[in-house]
């Protein structure tokens, strides 16, 4: 069977972004190798160090955001990347570039030394006209991401794009090292029967998640009149990426744990590229007042409240919380 490769994929694409797109794919690539050889390659493990965000950093978090920071520096069409592993952003020598990158460059962490499914998670947003940089530049909305990604690395290492045309996606091909479409036009079907949370969290979560879980576990003894599954591989990228696949919904919500905190994960790294994928796909993605794409950033690692997947379920979810 012939596939259709990612350079071919990208002959519609503006240049300079697929230009952009293809540096980020060859980090995938590179990442997955490593991800791939795991002990064999001395990437598993613990760093050491503490992220921004005072979380513990692994090896491989370190790693992959070298990776990709290499990979903004020397595309050419990056003025400065973001990183949910990195304090500030990166400002390139490329100061008239047209693109801003923000990648979560390991996402699962708690999963690589487990061989569980990880990924790498990415935004692109445009530059200010004109040259030079502001980090305030970063703090666009989601509506304005011009493409959003992941590569996951698991059984398979799939990488799935939107440039705003639908999402599609590409299997890394082991032998000859090329990206080739394997699905295209990713849709989520409006109903589902299989949700995924963090279930220890339970006692901490706000009225509205706790009713929608608890429906969804009466199964066809209860409100909803069907039986629901549950999955939870606590990497978001590989459960957002069953959610494209199959359907479903994913949450990591705001709870009473830390009140002030709005959610686990991060708005520029993580919810926004997610939600513009699922968006393109025909779902939604709400964190409990809006819709993510419509929230307007205040910090670069500020956090957020993550609902996402099957449009009839998340449109559920809004009205327990307007209730
Ligand atoms: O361990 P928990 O609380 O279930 O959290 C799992 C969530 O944390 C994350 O691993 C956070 O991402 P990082 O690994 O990039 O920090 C998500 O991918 C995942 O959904
Ligand atoms: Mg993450
Ligand atoms: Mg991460």
């Amino acid at each position: 069977m012939a596939f259709t490769d990612l350079e071919t994929w990208l002959e519609s694409t503006d240049r300079d972004l697929a230009r952009l797109i293809q540096a980020v794919a060859e980090g995938c690539r590179e990442v997955s190798r490593l991800v791939a050889r795991g002990a064999l390659g001395g990437v598993l493990g613990e760093q050491g160090t503490q992220n921004v965000q005072g979380e513990g950093q692994k090896k491989l978090d370190v790693i992959a955001d070298d990776v990709f920071m290499d990979v903004a520096r020397r595309c050419g069409v990056v003025r400065a990347a973001a990183s949910e592993e990195q304090d500030d952003p990166v400002v390139t020598e490329a100061g008239d570039a047209p693109y801003l990158l923000l990648f979560d460059p390991l996402d699962g962490s708690s999963n690589i030394d487990v061989n569980v499914s990880i990924g790498t998670i990415f935004s692109v947003l445009r530059a200010r006209e004109g040259a030079g940089f502001d980090p305030a530049d970063l703090l666009q909305s989601g509506r304005r991401q011009v493409c959003a990604g992941y590569a996951v690395y698991g059984p398979q290492t799939q990488l799935v794009l939107t440039t705003g045309n639908g999402v599609d996606a590409f299997t890394l091909d082991p032998d000859s090292g090329r990206w080739l479409l394997t699905r295209a036009g990713l849709s989520i079907p409006a109903q589902a029967k299989e949700f995924a949370i963090n279930a220890s969290n339970s006692r901490h979560w706000a009225e509205p998640v706790s009713r929608y879980v608890s429906e969804c576990l009466e199964g066809r003894d209860g409100p909803r009149g069907k039986d629901f599954n549950m999955r939870w591989i606590a990497s978001m990228v590989a459960d957002v990426h069953r959610v494209l696949n199959r359907g479903g919904v994913f949450m990591y919500p705001w709870d009473k744990r830390e009140p002030s905190k709005p959610g686990k994960l991060r708005l520029m790294y993580e919810a926004n590229p997610m939600s513009l994928l699922v968006e393109q796909a025909g779902g939604q993605a709400f964190d409990g007042v809006q819709a993510i794409l419509d929230v307007q950033p205040t910090a670069l690692h500020q956090r957020v409240s993550v609902m996402l997947g099957a449009a009839e379920e998340i449109e559920h979810l809004k009205a327990l919380h307007r209730a």
